[in-house]
């Protein structure tokens, strides 16, 4: 298998809310450098994990380790419902806070920075749309900005959660340049995706998840039609009320 060191590893992780678990026993890694897609079902845990990385929700069991450079950051992409767009603020403001990892939230923006903050709307076709007002964009010119935010994060690890929903073909092709450009600078990107398609052409690894880990390691192997159904089905299949892991209790 892969001899990368790992970015993510997981010790018998379950995740949950309150005391129900949405995600149970997972242990594997994301190796440092690697692109990896998490696919399931709706409901199958895919945010959740997502969570669990950042550090938003904290284990109800087992252990989440990130092994990152000194001084590296990690950048997270909500689901877009979870951003508010009523927030005042312009596309350079938005996408300008992708250097407070540096700067500091008060830190000034200087000469070669508002150079890097252009670059950045540049490489996202976003160039002109500085002074507009975020809640005045499409979806599409949205997703670009954040995209742009993330450029400047400069994170080696990014984490992605369905960033292509709603998003019109040529803009999900632009965006996966730049998901590409991440991999070739040995970035770890995990991308929750709900599009096969764009799992089988552009990221070489996967993990099948339906509240547990289905199969976890080369797309063309995980994404078979066996594995597919079996994960609709364990989906299909699970109580949402349950209190406790069934395994816990074994
Ligand atoms: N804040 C929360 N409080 C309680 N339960 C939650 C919360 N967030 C998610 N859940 C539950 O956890 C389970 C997994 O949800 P999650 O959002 O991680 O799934 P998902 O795979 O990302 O789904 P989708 O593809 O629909 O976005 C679901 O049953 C969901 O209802």
């Amino acid at each position: 298998m892969n001899a990368a060191p790992s970015a993510i590893r997981f010790d018998e992780v379950t995740l949950g809310y309150g005391r129900h678990p949405a995600v149970h026993h997972l242990s594997g890694e994301f190796p440092a450098g690697s692109l990896t897609a998490v696919v399931g079902p709706n409901g199958a845990g895919k945010s959740t994990l997502l969570k669990g990385i950042v550090g938003t929700l904290r284990p109800l069991e087992g252990h989440i380790r990130l092994h990152l450079p000194a001084q590296a950051s990690v950048a997270y992409l909500p689901q877009a419902a979870e951003i508010d767009r009523t927030f005042p603020l312009s596309v350079y403001d938005l996408v300008s806070m992708g250097l407070w990892s540096r700067s500091g939230v008060l830190g000034g923006i200087g000469r070669g920075d508002r150079t890097r903050i252009e670059d950045a709307l540049a490489a996202v076709g976003l160039t002109g749309f500085e002074r507009r007002p975020i809640g005045t964009l499409s979806g599409g010119q949205m997703q670009r900005t954040l995209f742009a935010r993330l450029l400047l994060q400069d994170a080696a690890l990014i984490l992605l959660d369905e960033p292509f929903t709603a998003i019109d073909a040529k803009t999900t092709a632009d965006l996966l340049d730049l998901v590409r450009r991440w991999h070739t600078e040995s970035r770890t990107v995990v991308a929750v995706l709900h599009d096969i398609d764009v799992v089988r052409r552009v990221f070489p690894e996967t993990l099948l998840i339906a509240r547990e880990s289905v199969a976890w390691g080369t797309t063309a192997q995980v994404l078979s039609a066996e594995n597919l159904l079996k994960a609709r089905q364990m989906v299909e299949a699970y109580d949402p009320h349950a209190s406790a892991c069934h395994r816990s209790a074994a």
